[in-house]
């Protein structure tokens, strides 16, 4: 069971803050997209820095120039990568080379990806497979992609999009492997206490 905190929409120190006060009950610390786009790759390697027994994941959502994106990412103390699953499948396999030889590891994201997309991703070994509501699609009331989505069985599955206490039932039935919670933990006014009531809450339905 393993709880990912994502840090979206911080300062970097910011993030630190929130990532310290969660540090005992999660396992793996994402620095979000919006930390990378507003501050680079400065955003990674501080949180690294800072929880250098972390798993780190650089939710980079490369959809091109993998190389580049994936060197960036892993140069400056990522330990995951994300590259997005409807990215052209040579961007995808770069991901996994680049990966490979920095002895790291890719999370491949399904958002918006077809059933063609999700098939191929099915066979790539020593990945990870997120399965994710966008904010875009949280914020219109969008969950029904939990469900419509015929999501073929992965290696090691992750979920993420507006995952809370309430949502942990309906998420059980995928069985997935990580859990990436981020503003039911990083918006809570404990940060601590709120990621220890969804560990305590998922190992329970485990
Ligand atoms: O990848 C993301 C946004 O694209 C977020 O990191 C992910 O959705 C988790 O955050 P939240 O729980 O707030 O939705």
């Amino acid at each position: 069971m393993i709880i990912q905190l994502a840090l979206d929409r911080f300062s970097i120190p910011e993030a630190i803050e929130i990532a310290s006060g969660a540090e005992a009950e999660v396992e793996w610390i994402e620095v979000g997209t919006s930390l990378i786009k507003e501050f680079g790759v400065k955003s990674i390697y501080e949180i690294k820095n800072r929880f250098p027994n972390k798993t780190i994941i650089a939710d980079v959502k490369t959809f091109d120039n993998a190389k580049y994106e994936f060197e960036l990412c892993f140069n400056a103390g990522a330990d995951i990568a994300t590259v997005m699953g409807a990215a052209p499948m040579v961007t995808i396999e770069t991901c996994l080379e680049v990966a490979k030889k920095y002895e790291k590891k890719v999370m491949i994201d399904l958002l918006n990806t077809g059933e063609d997309n999700r098939h191929t991703i099915q066979h790539l070994q020593d990945v990870i497979v997120c399965k994710h509501i966008s904010k875009d699609q949280q914020e219109e009331g969008d969950r029904a992609v939990w469900d419509q989505e015929k999501i073929p069985s992965y290696q090691q599955l992750a979920v993420a999009g507006g995952i809370s206490l309430t949502s942990l039932p309906e998420l059980n039935k995928m069985n997935p492997d990580v859990l990436i919670v981020g503003s039911a933990i990083s918006k809570a006014k404990d940060p601590g206490q709120a990621a220890k009531e969804i560990k305590e809450a998922w190992r329970k339905l485990k």
